[in-house]
């Protein structure tokens, strides 16, 4: 006997609740509804925009982010299929699977997640922003999840110390990067530290610093809540490199940036203009352009890389290689302890620079603000820090930074020293100042930082960040 394949349709003709046939279609790409009589234009959406299609009683609803131009908003769309006959019902039930497998593929579907919401960050719209954008999706994902809102300073780093890990998918931060900044610490104090480490985040921007959304999502859907939304519900799990700080014998972890001289000075030194809202950067930019000051410091580096040309074509290459979710992480041969410090007692063969700089910015992502691209090269996981030391400028040269700052412009500045680096040492040589690691202030004082490949993890559509360096050196075509 001779069995045959069974094929399942791609096509489903339904009656929408105006009575009106409409007709829910998918291919490998898109998921199309399509009105026949065409009376309303077809929709074609793509199947990662999928957020859930599934039947009640005779009754297909298809839950899809659609882009409006206020961003991405969740819509439904039902319709009915005829008779309650059980051939209907089978040709639907199948047809449903199949949609959900080609909007989920290899996912497991209905996250069991954690949602931490700072209330306190940015512009203080993260509780109605999830109420509002939020909940919606992951409902219509039929999403588990267990809310807390942060009360305190400190409380989200609590949380993750504490946080079951075996209970959730992953953890959803609604905040800037400050809350991210305080979970990773919470899982470095978690009694199974490794492990918590690879507890997947999502951030869901409502914070005023957001650059962890932005270098994950773009520039585009990086401030979009449904898209980071929908990142929650369909991102993979990709590694990313932590940076353990050491500071007068105490041990924090960094995943975004350091920065001292005038980087800090304008974010630390102006938190006073809080009202000028994202003002306040640009007005301590000019401050700086007016002063000039420039600011002593020791740094020495352990070098990876230098050439500025060489780290865009490793950049290039990263790009066109596999999506980069997972990478050899750090020694995992216990959950308990945290990683060792590989090079905190070497010194030979580190690069050492010493003179007055404007300033030492170091990151782990592009984009530091939507409006400036301070890490063009910069990658997820390639177990580097970059390392941007800006010698002093000319007041016209500064007020030049501006231009292009957004695309990375600033990267082929010749007075900008850039490297990659799997340790550095810095030592200010001056008495007061700022230290800024992830936004947060720091005592200001010597520190050591090293790099952990790999170590803490976060949810990402693309397996590589969503952020494009096109820029050439100036005079080239
Ligand atoms: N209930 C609260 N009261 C006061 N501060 C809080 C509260 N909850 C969280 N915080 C603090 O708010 C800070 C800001 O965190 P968040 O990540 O949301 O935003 P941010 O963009 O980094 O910072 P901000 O918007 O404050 O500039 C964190 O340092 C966190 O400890």
């Amino acid at each position: 006997m001779t069995t045959m394949p069974v094929t399942t349709p791609r096509l489903l003709e339904l009656t929408s609740v105006t009575k009106q046939p409409i007709r829910f279609s998918f291919n490998d790409t898109f998921f199309t509804i399509r009105d026949p009589s065409k009376n309303a234009p077809t929709v074609h959406v793509p199947l990662t925009h999928v957020v859930w299609v599934g039947i009640t009683g005779s009754i297909v609803d298809a839950h899809v982010l659609v882009t409006t131009r206020a961003g991405r908003d969740l819509v439904k769309i039902s319709g009915s299929f005829q008779g309650d006959d059980t051939e209907a019902n089978a040709t639907a039930t199948a047809w449903v699977q199949a949609v959900m497998s080609a909007a989920y593929p290899d996912l497991k579907i209905q996250r069991r997640l954690f949602v931490v919401i700072n209330p306190h960050g940015g512009p203080g719209k993260a509780a109605s922003l999830f109420k509002r954008k939020v909940e919606p999706i992951l409902k219509a994902a039929r999403c588990t999840y267990k809310v807390v809102s942060t009360e305190y300073h400190g409380h989200a780093s609590k949380v993750a110390s504490e946080i079951a890990l075996d209970d959730f998918d992953a953890v959803v931060t609604v905040s800037g990067d400050g809350t991210l900044h305080e979970l990773i610490n919470g899982f470095s104090k978690h009694k199974h530290p490794m492990k918590a480490f690879r507890m997947p985040i999502a951030p869901i921007p409502a914070g005023s610093g957001n650059a962890t959304s932005l270098n994950l999502l773009g520039t585009k859907d990086g401030l979009d809540v449904a898209s980071a939304t929908l990142n929650a519900v369909k991102g993979r799990p990709m590694a990313i490199d932590l940076l353990s700080i050491l500071q007068s014998g105490k041990r924090t972890f960094s995943f975004l940036s350091q920065c001292v001289g005038l980087m800090a000075d304008l974010d630390l030194g102006t938190e006073h203009l809080r009202w000028m809202g994202s003002n306040r950067f640009v007005y301590g930019y000019l401050r700086g352009v007016m002063s000039r000051k420039a600011y002593p410091f020791a740094i020495s580096i352990k070098t990876g890389m230098s050439q500025k040309g060489a780290m865009v074509d490793a950049l290039q290459e990263y790009n066109n290689s596999a999506p980069h979710y997972d990478v050899p992480r750090v020694e995992e041969e216990s959950t308990t302890d945290l990683p060792p410090l590989k090079y905190v007692d070497e010194h030979d063969g580190w690069t050492s620079l010493d003179g007055p700089i404007l300033f030492m910015y170091a990151g782990k992502g592009p984009l530091v603000s939507p409006e400036l691209m301070q890490f063009p090269v910069a990658v997820p996981n390639d177990g580097m820090v970059d390392l941007v030391i800006q010698g002093r400028l000319s007041r016209s040269e500064m007020l030049k930074g501006f231009d292009g700052a957004e695309k990375g412009s600033i990267y082929w500045q010749d007075k900008a020293q850039y490297f990659k680096a799997s340790a550095y040492r810095l030592k200010p040589l001056l008495k007061d100042g700022n230290l800024s690691i992830d936004g947060e202030r720091f005592p200001f004082e010597e520190y050591y930082a090293e790099v952990h490949r790999g170590l803490a993890t976060v949810l990402s559509m693309r397996g590589r960040y969503s952020v494009d360096f096109t820029l050439k050196p100036p005079g080239t075509t």
